[in-house]
């Protein structure tokens, strides 16, 4: 018994003891760099365990305050740098190096277990190669059908409601865009927009609440800490009702499927991401795991993305006027005109002003990587085992990087100007080997959907005039909606 004890304690000592040198190694390292000033037993523990909506206005207001690079003691032996700078966010960002994620994933893996985005990287090197194949350009043209059903629904609702007054986007767009990732995603259709059912959303929201509130707190960061909270209760009861809507999909799925429903041609071409994986012969938690990360990774980003887009549509009369323009120019004037994909890829403007939404809003605003080795640059050295913040908002509003940043101006992207973008400055879907695996649909979603609202509505500001307040629960929202007015068009 007495030799049990001594080992537990000797082990506790050496965890401590070992903790302890890893942080004087790093606060050596990074002790000449700027950063709010902390303290040595809590860091700043105090200054972000506040409010979500605070968070991230103390976040994304550190670069601006300190510089493109800054060193923050969320947890006290753990320092996170904060980083607004080209230089070093290519260096991490542009090779196979650095491809592991930081200790903050950790609070997501209660949702979405060990997948895409929260796998380490030999795992994750095996789930990106499986799920490749539902995103490659051959099967572009199967979106179409899924998004002209879900957006002919919309717009009927659309018509509706705003017959009777404001409409705020978000509350149509999010139903809207769940619809259709869940049949992308998994091929079973969900009617989230009729029945306006927001049990799930309710639950995703309140868990990322959670998630965000325990990124700079490593009291509720620390498993054992936070399970002695009220929150972690709330975040049971969260992930119960999450993961019951991914079995619901699997299990429509499988029955489609024993139906022989499944159109298997082509070598699986036509496969969604859930068939590719039901194929892999890989278990049911784990199967849960991918549906859940690709919803919530596909849905909540275009949905806050076409939000915010058709907002500022409404708040430029002289950009609608241009995006309307050039849909006329493509799709003649018949309201019902379907698209393909080369009539998506040929909207050049509307693609501005996305790519201008991207950065003004930065619909992901940081994302964070653990560096695998030193990394030197202008005589900065970040040690190995650093956590890094790629701050993709405070880059995105480098006035170094993108002058007069706070002015919202598609013509950024246009052919003359499009060159003066420095490489790296620009991230709404990070880069190199581990970026946004649905960037070129959610591209196409988000082109898709707008077109359509703006040929069957013109979209006016609303009186008095409205202040969005951006927040994020991890992707950026507005806390007090995004109202507009909605009158018929006639092209
Ligand atoms: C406007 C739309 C979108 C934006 C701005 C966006 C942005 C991003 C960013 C910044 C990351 C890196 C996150 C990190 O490393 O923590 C990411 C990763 C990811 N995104 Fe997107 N995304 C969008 C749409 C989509 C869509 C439509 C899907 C799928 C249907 C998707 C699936 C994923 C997945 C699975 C990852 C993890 C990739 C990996 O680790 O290999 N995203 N996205």
């Amino acid at each position: 018994m007495y030799t049990v004890v001594v080992a537990v304690f000797l082990s506790i000592l050496a965890v401590f003891l070992r903790s302890l040198y890893g942080r004087k190694v790093q606060y050596r390292a990074l002790s000449g760099l700027p950063g709010p000033p902390s303290n040595y037993l809590w860091g700043n523990l105090f200054e972000f365990n506040k409010h979500i909506e605070d968070t991230f206005e103390n976040f994304v207001g550190l670069n601006k305050k300190y510089g493109p690079i800054v060193v923050l003691w969320p947890h006290p032996w753990k320092p996170l740098v904060v980083l607004a700078h080209a230089k070093f966010i290519e260096r991490i960002l542009s090779t196979n190096t650095h491809l592991g994620k930081t200790s903050l994933y950790e609070c997501m893996q209660p949702f979405l277990g060990r997948s895409l985005v929260t796998s380490e990287v030999d795992a994750w090197k095996r789930i990106r190669k499986q799920a490749n194949t539902a995103f490659q350009p051959k099967i572009f043209d199967s979106f179409i059908p899924v998004f002209e059903y879900h957006e002919n629904r919309l717009i009927n609702i659309l018509k509706t409601k705003s017959q009777s007054g404001n409409i705020d986007l978000p509350t149509y767009v999010d139903l809207y865009v769940l619809d259709a990732v869940c049949e992308l995603m998994t091929n079973v259709k969900t009617n989230f927009q009729e029945t306006s059912d927001n049990g799930y959303l309710k639950a995703r929201s309140d868990f990322l609440t959670i998630f965000m509130n325990r990124a700079y707190s490593w009291v509720k960061r620390s498993k054992f800490l936070f399970f002695l909270t009220k929150e972690h209760e709330v975040q049971k009861k969260c992930v119960v009702t999450l993961k019951k809507f991914s079995q619901y999909l699997i299990d429509t799925r499988k029955e489609a499927r024993k139906q022989s429903k499944v159109v298997d041609n082509d070598n699986g071409l036509n496969k969604t991401v859930l068939d590719l994986f039901m194929d892999a012969d890989i278990s049911e938690t784990n199967l849960r795991d991918h549906v859940d990360t690709f919803i919530v990774a596909g849905h909540d980003t275009p949905g806050s993305t076409i939000a915010f887009s058709l907002y500022e549509l409404a708040n430029h009369p002289e950009i609608q006027a241009k995006v309307v323009e050039e849909s006329i120019s493509i799709l003649g004037k018949d309201p019902n005109a379907v698209v393909t994909i080369q009539d998506l890829q040929n909207m050049n403007y509307l693609d501005c002003v996305i790519k201008e939404i991207l950065r003004y809003y930065t619909t992901v605003p940081a994302h964070e990587r653990l560096l695998d080795e030193d990394i030197t640059i202008d005589g900065i050295t970040l040690p190995k085992g650093t956590e890094v913040s790629i701050s993709i908002y405070a880059t995105h509003h480098n006035e170094k990087y993108f002058p007069n940043p706070h002015v919202f101006d598609p013509d950024r992207f246009s052919p003359e100007n499009v060159h003066k973008i420095q490489p790296y400055t620009y991230l709404p879907f990070t880069k190199g080997p581990r970026d946004c695996i649905g960037k070129t649909m959610a591209m196409l979603m988000m082109k898709s959907v707008i077109t359509k609202v703006i040929r069957n509505f013109q979209l006016l500001p609303v009186s008095p005039p409205h202040t969005p307040k951006p927040t994020s629960e991890f992707v950026l929202k507005s806390a007090n909606g995004l109202p507009v007015k909605m009158r018929s068009r006639i092209l």
